[in-house]
């Protein structure tokens, strides 16, 4: 077998979130005019996310990443840990937090409540996939890519157990 062939369904072809992507930067690049806006992606999922989009944008703009964790395999442990902190202060812009998935929530609540402490001069959420079946926590996505069903989906910066992250496209695991 051809070691790029998808393993499960393509969930979203690598054409689908390529023309998502460039949607969304044009409305982020309407929004946010006149402004420099400042990205933070959160690594690592959404590294990949991050670079497409930011490419797209047609603005002054900086970035930042930070690292958090919460996953063991697939499954949450429910805590938040903070792995990379902020490598510039964030008083005063206009922050866009960059995630590749929004499950639970508790990662993205986490991290909204960490940059909103460190007054921004505007928060909004730019999240490439939605698994609202899921949610635990009430979270705001302010540009969202696409709603997906309840299914453990991989590539494009999502992993399968630490693997699968350079795939450019996104696929599922089987169900049990
Ligand atoms: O809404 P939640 O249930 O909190 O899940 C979403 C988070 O989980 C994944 O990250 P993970 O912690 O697995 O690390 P990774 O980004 O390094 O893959 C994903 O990239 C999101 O950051
Ligand atoms: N790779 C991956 N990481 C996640 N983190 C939360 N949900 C998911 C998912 O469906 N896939
Ligand atoms: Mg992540």
């Amino acid at each position: 077998m051809n070691e790029n062939e998808p393993r499960g369904p393509v969930y979203l072809s690598e054409e689908r979130i390529q023309a998502r992507v460039a949607e969304l930067a044009a409305e982020i690049t309407r929004d946010y005019a006149g402004r420099t806006p400042h990205l933070i992606a959160v690594l690592n999922g959404a590294f990949v996310f991050m670079a497409d989009l930011v490419r797209r944008i047609e603005l002054p703009l900086t970035l930042d990443f930070m690292a958090v964790a919460s996953y063991q395999g697939t499954e949450s442990s429910g805590e938040v840990e903070l792995i990379k902190d902020l490598g510039q202060p964030i008083g005063g812009r206009d922050v866009i937090v960059v995630e590749d998935i929004v499950d639970t929530g508790i990662t993205l609540e986490y991290l909204l409540d960490y940059l909103h402490a460190r007054k921004p001069a505007s928060l909004r959420v730019a999240a490439l996939l939605s698994k609202p079946a899921r949610r635990l926590r009430e979270v705001p996505v302010d540009y969202l890519g696409f709603e997906i069903e309840n299914a453990y989906v991989y590539g494009y910066g999502l992993d399968r157990d630490q693997l699968d992250r350079n795939l450019p496209y996104i696929t599922s695991l089987p169900a049990d």
